[in-house]
């Protein structure tokens, strides 16, 4: 995995022209080329929004000097379609995000955006149809799919386009477990085999725990960022804003909070049971 920040975020604040609070509240944060990083936070605590900043569809307030760069460019009115480029984002309900009458066509619609001439597009989109194991559908329509193969269709769709970064906005919140597990196993498969930058906005737990770095948003303010580990263990925190934490963690503090003293490294469910299964033997 290369090491450098493909996507650098400075001092950068958001307001809706309607509204009183910001959005976003002067944030900064870096994301690790080829890494995964979860944001979480509360409804209207500002994920989404961050999104559109990123992608240039939004443009940051001039207070503070804000600066957002991607893949080396920084994001300025010249470079937005650059940098849009290189962004796919996969949007919570797959039923919006569809164009063509056909599979094949939707995945094809990206590229013809963005004038792929034809002798390319007839190889690169059964490719991309194929790596979310949609080549049977192919000439489906898009409306008659299950809403996890719609949204196997949406991201092949992005990966026709060959970003750098995929987005997946709550992207798996309307799917039942198997079709989430689904589409979690194929952006991994996808990270992997194209050194694909992944950035997921999710409320479910697991999801976030797939991550490499995890940011936490609240009111609009990056209240703590860090590996699973680091923002996981902060129990307290993530439970006073209304946010979800790992089975695990809350086992961990309701021991500790017992008086019964676990050493640091339980970073796992299977540890945590070995060393409580050690402990009852020696009693
Ligand atoms: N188009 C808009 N116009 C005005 N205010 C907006 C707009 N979009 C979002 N907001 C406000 O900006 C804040 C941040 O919204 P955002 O959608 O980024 O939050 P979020 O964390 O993604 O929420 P959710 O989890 O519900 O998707 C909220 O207070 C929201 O009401």
């Amino acid at each position: 995995m290369a090491t450098d920040n493909i996507i650098k975020i400075k001092n950068v604040s958001f307001s809706y022209p309607e509204s009183d609070a910001p959005a976003i509240d002067n944030i900064s944060f870096n994301v690790k080329r080829g890494s995964w990083t979860s944001i979480i936070g509360h409804n209207g605590s500002g994920k989404s929004t961050i999104i559109r900043l990123i992608n240039g569809l939004l443009v940051p307030d001039e207070n503070g000097n804000p600066s957002i760069e991607v893949d080396g460019i920084k994001l300025t009115d010249d470079t937005v379609w650059e940098v849009r480029n290189r962004v796919g984002i996969v949007f919570q309900n797959p039923d919006n995000q569809f164009v063509g009458t056909t599979v094949a066509d939707d995945v094809a619609f990206g590229l013809e955006n963005r004038g792929i001439p034809h002798s390319e597009m007839v190889k690169i989109v059964p490719e991309a149809i194929k790596a979310v194991g949609m080549s049977e559908y192919t000439n489906a329509e898009p409306a008659n799919l299950s809403g996890g193969q719609k949204q196997r269709v949406a991201i092949a769709g992005i990966l026709a386009i060959k970003p750098k970064i995929i987005v997946l906005d709550e992207a798996t919140s309307m799917l039942d477990p198997e079709g989430r597990n689904q589409i979690l196993s194929i952006v991994k498969n996808m990270k992997e085999k194209y050194d694909l930058t992944v950035i997921s906005i999710t409320h479910d737990i697991d999801e976030a725990n797939m991550a490499d770095q995890v940011l936490v948003m609240n009111d609009g303010k990056l209240i703590t960022q860090g590996s699973t580990k680091t923002v996981f263990s902060q129990v307290s925190l993530l439970k006073n804003i209304g946010l979800d934490v790992p089975f695990f963690e809350q086992i961990k503090e309701k021991l500790q909070q017992n008086a019964i003293k676990l050493p640091d490294n339980l970073d796992s469910e299977k540890e945590l049971i070995n060393y409580l299964c050690q402990l009852n033997s020696k009693m």
